[in-house]
C-alpha cells in the first residue's frame, strides 16, 4: 500500500471529487459516516459523547459525525471552537444541519473559561484539526487539547490526533497534541503513525477506507509504502514439481562464538525453514557439536580459531552468505570481516556484532557490495550513522546511507523500516512486543538469508523476510501470547507463516 504526505492526500482528494466525480460535501459525508459507523459499533452507548470540532474539514467531519451519532440516539454535545473567524465551506453545511436535526447539544468554545469539563466516563471525538495543521498549536486549541488529556475520558482522534503532524514532528510542541485511545484515519496511515515516538498520541489506528479514487491513488507518486499481505504473497515463488535441493541455493551463515552460539543455531534453524537448498554453518571449533547436534539438518565449516570467526572460508561455492549475529567483535573476527567484504560476495546479509565491527571502521563502508542488506536495530543505526533526534530524523538518515553506500538498511523495531538505494521507504505491517527478546534478530537474518540464496532479489528477500518474521511473531503469539514469545516460536511458526501467504 502507497503512503502519501497529508498534502498530498489532500491533492488525491481533489482528485477524487474530480474524477468520480463527487462533491466535497459528500466525500465528507462518506468519510464521517465511517467514523460514526466505527463508534457505535465500538463504544458503550450510555456514555456521553464530547465532540470536538475545529474550523476546517476536520471540524466539519466531527459535525458530521455528530449528526449521525443522533440518529442511533447517542447523548452528544458538540463544542466548536470559536476563533472569531466566520466558519467557510463543508463545516457551515454541516453546521447548518445539525442545527435544523436538533437533537444534539451545540456549545462554542470562544475562552479557557468555556472548556468544559470532561467526565472520565465520557467519550471524546476529537474533531480539532486533522490534515491541514500548519503549525504547532497554542492559546485556545493548545489549552482544549490539554483539558481534553487531562480528563481520562475515551479519546477517538478522526483522522490524525489534533496537533499531530503526518510526517515531520521534530519541530512539534508535544504538550500540545492530544493522545488518542483510537485514531481513525482515512484511506491510509499518516507516516507519524508509524514512528514509535508517536504512539503515546496516535494509539491504536485504523484505516477507514472513503474510496478515494484508485487512479487518483495511481497517479500520486510516493516513495513510502506499506507492507501488505497481497503484495507480498505476489512476490513469493511456487516451489516447482521437478526442484531438487541445488535449485534452492546454498547458503553460508557464519554466527556464534564461544558462548554466544545460540545465535548460531538460531539462525541456522531460521534459515532451513526458509526454504533453503543447503546451509553450511560457519563456527569456531568450540561450536562444532553445538551446532551439529542443535541443527543437524546444517553442513558445517569449522574455522581454525576456537572461539571465534577468524578466517574466512571458500565463498565462491556459496549462492548468498550471512554474518553477524553471536560473533562478538574480537580482533582476528575485524580482520576475517574485511577479508569478507573485499571478496565482494554478490549477495550478502549483515547483522548484529558485524554491524558494530562496521560502525567501528567506518572507512569500511566504501567495501559494502552493492545491494548488501544490512538490519540493524536502532542503537546499532546509530552506531553506524549516528544519533538522531526523533524516528523522521533517522529516516532521512537511513535514506542517505542506503543511498551513498547502495545498500538495503532494515532498521527493526515495531513496523520496521526498509530503505532501498533508490530512495524507496517500506514500513513493516506484522509484528508485535512479544518479539521484542533476545534471538529475534538473528532468526530474521536467517530468514533472509535463506530467501537470498533461493535467488530472490535482495529487495524481495528483504522485504519478504521482514513481512514473514513479523507474521511468524503474530501466529506464535496468538498461541501462546505476547509474554512467553522466545525467538524458538518464530522459526516454528515459519511454516505456518509462508501457508497464509500460499
Ligand atoms: N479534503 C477532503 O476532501 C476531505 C477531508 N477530510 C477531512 O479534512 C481534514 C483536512 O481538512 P482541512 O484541510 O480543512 O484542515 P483541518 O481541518 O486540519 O484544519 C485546517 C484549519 O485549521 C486552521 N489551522 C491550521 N493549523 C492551525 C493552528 N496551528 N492553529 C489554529 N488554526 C490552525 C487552518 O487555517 C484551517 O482553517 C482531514 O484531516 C479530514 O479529517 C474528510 O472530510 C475527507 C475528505
Ligand atoms: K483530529
Amino acid at each position: 500500500m502507497k503512503l502519501f504526505t497529508c498534502k498530498q492526500i489532500a491533492g488525491i482528494d481533489q482528485l477524487t471529487m474530480k474524477l468520480e466525480p463527487v462533491l466535497s460535501i459528500d466525500l465528507m459525508e462518506r468519510a464521517s459516516f465511517q467514523i460514526a459507523d466505527w463508534v457505535i459499533k465500538n463504544i458503550n452507548h450510555d456514555w456521553q459523547i464530547y465532540l470536538f470540532a475545529g474550523p476546517g474539514n476536520n471540524g466539519g467531519d466531527a459535525l458530521a459525525v455528530a449528526r449521525m451519532l443522533a440518529w442511533s440516539n447517542l447523548k452528544c454535545t458538540v463544542y466548536r471552537i470559536d476563533f472569531g473567524r466566520e466558519l467557510k465551506g463543508d463545516p457551515v453545511i454541516n453546521w447548518q444541519r445539525l442545527e435544523e436535526q436538533n437533537q444534539v447539544i451545540l456549545r462554542k468554545i470562544d475562552s479557557e473559561d468555556s472548556i468544559p469539563e470532561i467526565p472520565v466516563d465520557a467519550i471524546v471525538i476529537d474533531g480539532l484539526f486533522g490534515s491541514g495543521l500548519n503549525k504547532p498549536l497554542d492559546g485556545l486549541a493548545k489549552e482544549i487539547v490539554k483539558q481534553i488529556n487531562r480528563s481520562g475520558a475515551t479519546i477517538i482522534s478522526i483522522d490524525i490526533p489534533s496537533g499531530l503532524f503526518g510526517e515531520d514532528n521534530s519541530k512539534n510542541d508535544l504538550s500540545a497534541i492530544i493522545k488518542a485511545d483510537h485514531t481513525l484515519t482515512f484511506q491510509f496511515p499518516k507516516l507519524s503513525f508509524l514512528f514509535p515516538e508517536n504512539c503515546e498520541f496516535v494509539g491504536d489506528w485504523t484505516v477507514l477506507p472513503i474510496g478515494l479514487h484508485p487512479n487518483a491513488i495511481e497517479q500520486t507518486e510516493t516513495p513510502y509504502h506499506f507492507l501488505t499481505k497481497k503484495f507480498i504473497s505476489g512476490k513469493i515463488k511456487p516451489r516447482e514439481k521437478f526442484s531438487h535441493k541445488g535449485t534452492f541455493g546454498h547458503a553460508l551463515l557464519i554466527a556464534g562464538s564461544y558462548g554466544k552460539m545460540g545465535a548460531s543455531v538460531l539462525a541456522s534453524q531460521a534459515c532451513l525453514r526458509s526454504g533453503v537448498g543447503l546451509l553450511t554453518s560457519h563456527v569456531p571449533q568450540s561450536g562444532y557439536e553445538i551446532i551439529q547436534n542443535s541443527v543437524p539438518e546444517a553442513m558445517t565449516s569449522i574455522d581454525p580459531s576456537e572461539t571465534v570467526f577468524s578466517e574466512v572460508p571458500d565463498i565462491s561455492r556459496y549462492s548468498a552468505i550471512g554474518i553477524g549475529p553471536g560473533l562478538d567483535k574480537k580482533q582476528e573476527t575485524q580482520q576475517a570481516l574485511k577479508a569478507l567484504l573485499q571478496a565482494k560476495p554478490s549477495k550478502l546479509v549483515i547483522d548484529a556484532d558485524a554491524l558494530n565491527i562496521l560502525s567501528e571502521n567506518q572507512d569500511w563502508y566504501d567495501l559494502l557490495p552493492e545491494n548488501a542488506i544490512l538490519t540493524p536495530h536502532p542503537k546499532e543505526f546509530e552506531r553506524l550513522a549516528g544519533a538522531s533526534f526523533n524516528s523522521f530524523e533517522r529516516l532521512q538518515k537511513q535514506l542517505q546511507f542506503s543511498a551513498k553506500y547502495k545498500v538495503i538498511v532494515v532498521c527493526k523495531g515495531a513496523h520496521s523500516c526498509i530503505t532501498l538505494p533508490d530512495g524507496k521507504v517500506f514500513f513493516n505491517s506484522t509484528g508485535n512486543p512479544g518479539m521484542a527478546t533476545g534471538g529475534s534478530g538473528d532468526v530474521l537474518t536467517g530468514i533472509i538469508l535463506g530467501l537470498l540464496a533461493q535467488n530472490y532479489s535482495a529487495e524481495d528477500a528483504t522485504l519478504i523476510g521482514v513481512y514473514l518474521h513479523g507474521m511468524a511473531g503474530d501466529l506464535a503469539a496468538t498461541e501462546i501470547g505476547e509474554y512467553s514469545l522466545i525467538a524458538g516460536d518464530l522459526i516454528s511458526h515459519l511454516g505456518k507463516a509462508f501457508l497464509q501467504l500460499e
